[in-house]
């Protein structure tokens, strides 16, 4: 289901999914990610901010009208992230307050990262309900 709805939100922006050994590593590819601006990097946390799909589909289009080059959105490790990784997120996402598996949070979020991109694009795929 990963692979589909990345696949499918190639269709509207360059998506991959990369998996790592460990936040550090995670970390240190977020850095070698700046382009002309830092990577903006969304940490999941279900202790984070909680948006709607419009609110979080408003919030990616306002990062590429303002010239962000690469958006990094990444489910944290077993224990949860550790205050360097905090420290270092522009935005902590919550999916709700209910603690998921960490696959099934990647499926719940790359499938809303598919749908923001639908709800910017005016597509019918997201009837609002
Ligand atoms: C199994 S959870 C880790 C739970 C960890 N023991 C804790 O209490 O923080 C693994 C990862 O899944 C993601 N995750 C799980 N539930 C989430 C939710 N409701 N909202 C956002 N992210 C969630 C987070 O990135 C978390 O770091």
């Amino acid at each position: 289901m990963i692979e589909e709805y990345v696949k499918r939100t190639t269709r509207h922006s360059p998506c991959e999914s990369e998996l790592f050994d460990s936040e550090a590593a995670l970390l240190d590819w977020v850095d070698r990610q700046a382009g002309r601006t830092p990577a903006y990097a969304i940490l999941l946390d279900s202790r984070g901010k909680e948006y709607s799909s419009e609110e979080f589909a408003g919030q990616i289009g306002r990062l590429r009208d303002e010239g962000t080059q690469r958006l990094v959105l990444a489910i944290g490790p077993a224990d949860g992230w550790s205050p360097e990784a905090r420290q270092r997120a522009d935005l902590l996402l919550s999916l709700g307050r209910m603690t998921l598996p960490h696959q099934l949070a990647r499926v719940v979020l790359a499938e809303q990262v598919y749908r923001a991109f639908t709800i910017l694009a005016g597509h019918p795929y997201h009837s609002g309900h």
